[in-house]
């Protein structure tokens, strides 16, 4: 069967901060509509990777490819656009304290709408985002009166509100205890149904490994070392491949 088209193509990627190679010539693919994870330990270089993607890091060489466009080309309005397609969701879920949930879920609306098209459509977008991760009564509440898979499920409605094609998720579910995981993994799969969503995964989270990736890469060494489904990466009998299941 021929593969769908990649939305996000990196090759050949390098980036050193000083002696230290965390990336060499790191090259993936992320096609429509799948869940990729990205699995290395810790300290290999998945936040560095997932960073200049989105450009808050420089890489010394190499092409970045996101949604047919060249990012290292785009000057600084046209990254922002890019931007709006490409949605970021941090560990610390970076919610503001002091706004509600509804001015949080504004926020990026703010950057990305005109002030007509928010005042005709914002209310709504915010409701929807919030209805989609099942937290529509939380609309009024301040992001400490909720707990921490509540703030997540924020966090990503906040991500969702610009109906971005990629989702970048950054340990979605580290601090979060099991069954709070779990839920977030479904909803990360719902999100995926509903809006045919590409996801790159960093995480450390076996069950959400299992639950949410449709393929693997493993970044081991600075490079793409292997990339399967997860059940056949469990079988590869490659030292390094070994020694990473092995060291969990
Ligand atoms: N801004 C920076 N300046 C210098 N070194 C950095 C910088 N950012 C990352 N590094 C180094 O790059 C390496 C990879 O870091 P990175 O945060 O990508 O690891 P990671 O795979 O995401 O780890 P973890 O699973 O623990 O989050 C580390 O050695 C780190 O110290």
């Amino acid at each position: 069967m021929e593969r769908e088209k990649a939305i996000i193509e990196v090759k050949n990627l390098n980036k050193s901060f000083g002696e230290n190679h965390v990336l060499r010539d790191f090259s993936l693919s992320l096609f429509e509509g799948e869940n990729l994870v990205i699995l290395g330990k810790s300290g290999s270089g998945k936040s560095v990777l997932i960073k200049c993607i989105i450009r808050l890091i420089e890489p010394d060489s190499g092409d970045i490819v996101v949604l047919d466009q060249d990012i290292s080309a785009l000057d600084q309005d046209e990254m922002d656009q890019l931007r709006a397609d490409v949605g970021f969701l941090f560990q610390s879920n970076a919610l503001y304290d002091s706004m509600t949930v509804r001015q949080n879920l504004m926020f990026p609306l703010r950057r990305h709408w005109s002030k007509e098209e928010r005042e005709a459509n914002a209310e709504n977008a915010v409701k929807e985002a919030l209805e989609d991760v099942g937290l529509g009564h939380t609309i009024d509440m301040m992001p400490a009166e909720l707990s921490g898979g509540m703030r997540k499920r924020i966090a990503l409605a906040r991500t969702l509100i610009l109906k971005p094609k990629i989702i970048l998720y950054d340990e979605p579910t580290t601090g979060l205890d099991p069954i709070t995981a779990r839920e977030i993994s479904e909803l990360m799969n719902s999100i995926q149904a509903k809006y045919n969503t590409a996801a790159i995964i960093i995480s450390h989270d076996m069950n959400c490994i299992k639950m949410t990736g449709n393929r693997i890469v493993m970044l081991i060494e600075g490079k793409n070392y292997a990339e399967d489904q997860f059940e056949n990466l469990l079988k590869n009998t490659d030292p390094k491949v070994r020694d990473f299941f092995e060291g969990l």
